[in-house]
């Protein structure tokens, strides 16, 4: 069902063609069964039996057209459609509140949008013709009834009986694929674990060993549930095989015996039993698909709900609905955000929060490790929502329907910055801005322009940093976020960026906001921001009694 929901919303949507193709596709196989009952009772009449066999090949013929085209047509509509799907997730990622995001994991995300879908997609050709085969019994039972309304009751409850012990096997089988489909998503987590921690993995032999210890005890357990499924589908499958040759023999053994049946009645209910249970035997065939798509739909629509983003437009508004970009002051006024931590171990909440950023300032925010200071610029940046006090522009609140706006003033280095090499979100590549930066930045023999992109973001970590800079300021925004921007700078320039960059940056009127625990150059703002266990207090910063002294560069 929730396959179904995620299909109707996108893929599906006017599925009426696609119906009638399958009618048709059914009706053709119709015609192959009444063509060979008719060729049963006309098995001496030659003329007629070469009429048959025309009508029979021409049948088969189209029949295998029509399922081929409804295949074509139901394939590309529903992989345009999950190629929607797979983008929209991302989308809702990026509308959702980063919190919601973090709390779901990144991992998980990725997981729904690719190997999920991909197993959907797969999924797929079977899927259409169990349609197919749908609408083929309808018709064949039809068909049957026009023979013997007594054969149709005998074939519903062969297949009647043997569903009910189907249904039965399906539910354990259910439960065993939403265990498997668990057990899938902790062994990608750990294999994802063991690749991005090779280097620890392979310095430290007891890392890699309990490591590997955990993904085998991972791996056996899926084993194992694969194999009970396996058991249970076979159990599955011979339940279907049997209520299969139950139909046929019933009507072969019961029919006459319960009431006065011709001969030549008895035949061609018989075949026509058989044409009602193949495609019931496609169907069982396809169903492990069809769970395994299921589990990946039903996955995919319970992280679009734990993002908790509405229903998004088809494309993103355009531009900004309203610029901020004149502003004069910023301000957090009374603002609070909880971190909710875990079955409430952890819960951490900073504010309330008073801090106004006049522009053209050089803020640095300043304190211990897990004072506050990230999640203070994160409720700055309008990450994280406010629980409580607002986010203001100018002393005006900023709705919900203008943060996207508001956000749009950054640019910002995160602590752990991810490079790439595209250039999403630069503007003007052209004015030699870049190669000004690479210079100043003092990487320009080591990275270059190349279209919107850098030639190579293959650097040493502080080299990154210093390329993340460059990517950041090429956005143009008036205000630049950095969150423990220098930390992985050598001394020499670290007492660059300080006494050179931040000042050069201030002289082009970019408002700086920086986390820094860099206590010897903290008169290099003009406030200090000191957060102490979530409370923020408003200093002026002082000039240290000693500075490291200048180093030549290297
Ligand atoms: N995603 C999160 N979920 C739950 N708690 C969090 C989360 N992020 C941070 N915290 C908690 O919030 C507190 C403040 O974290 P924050 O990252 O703001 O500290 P910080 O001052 O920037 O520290 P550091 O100098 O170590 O980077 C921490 O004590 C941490 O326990």
């Amino acid at each position: 069902m929730d396959l179904w929901r995620l299909l109707r919303r996108d893929a599906l949507r006017n599925v009426q063609s696609l119906f009638l193709l399958a009618a048709f596709a059914a009706a053709l196989n119709l015609s192959v069964l009444t063509t060979l009952n008719d060729a049963l009772l006309h098995l001496e009449d030659g003329h007629g039996l070469e009429r048959l066999l025309l009508i029979f090949l021409v049948s088969a013929f189209v029949w295998r057209m029509a399922q081929n085209l409804l295949m074509r047509m139901a394939s590309k509509r529903i992989q345009a459609g999950l190629g929607r799907l797979r983008v929209d997730l991302l989308r809702r990622a990026l509308a959702a509140d980063l919190p919601d995001v973090m709390a779901l994991g990144p991992n998980r995300i990725a997981q729904a949008a690719g190997a999920e879908l991909q197993i959907l997609a797969q999924a797929v050709p079977t899927l259409v013709i169990s349609v197919q085969s749908v609408a083929a019994i309808i018709l064949c039972l039809v068909y049957l009834s026009s023979l013997s309304g007594l054969a149709v009751l005998i074939v519903l409850a062969s297949l009647g009986i043997g569903g009910i012990i189907v249904a039965r096997i399906v539910a354990k089988l259910e439960v065993q694929a939403e265990s498997i489909h668990e057990s899938e998503v902790g062994l990608t987590e750990r294999a994802d674990h063991i690749l991005k921690t090779l280097r620890e993995c392979k310095v430290n032999r007891r890392r890699r060993a309990n490591a590997l210890a955990d993904i085998d005890a991972c791996t056996g357990e899926l084993h194992r549930k694969r194999f009970q499924f396996n058991v249970l589908y076979a159990d599955y499958y011979m339940a279907n095989e049997l209520a299969y040759y139950f139909s046929i023999a019933g009507i072969i053994f019961l029919l006459p015996a319960l009431a006065a049946t011709e001969i030549s009645t008895v035949v061609l209910s018989a075949h026509a039993a058989a044409f009602v249970a193949y495609p019931v035997i496609t169907i069982v065939t396809s169903y492990p698909s069809y769970m395994g798509a299921e589990t990946a739909a039903r996955s995919y629509l319970a992280i679009e709900a734990e993002l908790k983003t509405p229903a998004l437009p088809p494309k993103p508004a355009p531009g900004p609905a309203v610029d901020f970009t004149g502003f004069s002051t910023l301000a957090l006024e009374g603002t609070t955000f909880r971190h909710a931590g875990r079955d409430g171990i952890g819960s951490f909440s900073v504010g309330p929060i008073d801090l106004t950023v006049e522009r053209g300032t050089v803020i640095f925010v300043t304190g211990h490790n897990g004072s506050g200071k990230s999640t203070l610029v994160h409720m700055l940046l309008g990450l994280y929502p406010a629980h409580r006090g607002a986010l203001t522009v100018d002393g005006q609140p900023v709705a919900a329907d203008e943060m996207a706006s508001y956000r749009d003033l950054f640019s910002v280095v995160f602590s752990d910055v991810h490079l790439t090499r595209q250039l999403y979100g630069a503007r003007d590549l052209e004015d030699g801005f870049a190669e000004e930066l690479f210079d100043l930045l003092e990487i320009a023999d080591k990275v270059a322009l190349d279209g919107n992109a850098f030639t190579t973001v293959e650097l040493s970590q502080g080299q990154k940093k210093r390329l993340a800079l460059v990517a950041a300021l090429l956005e143009r925004k008036p205000v630049l976020v950095l969150d423990e921007w220098a930390a992985d700078q050598s001394p020499y320039f670290r007492r660059k960026f300080y006494r050179e960059i931040i000042p050069w940056l201030k002289a082009r009127g970019i408002t700086v906001i920086a986390v820094t625990h860099d206590d010897a150059y903290f008169d290099a703002a003009d406030v200090q921001i000191q957060v102490d266990r979530g409370s923020a207090r408003r200093l002026v910063p002082a000039r240290p009694a000693s500075e490291p002294e200048s180093l030549p560069a290297v």
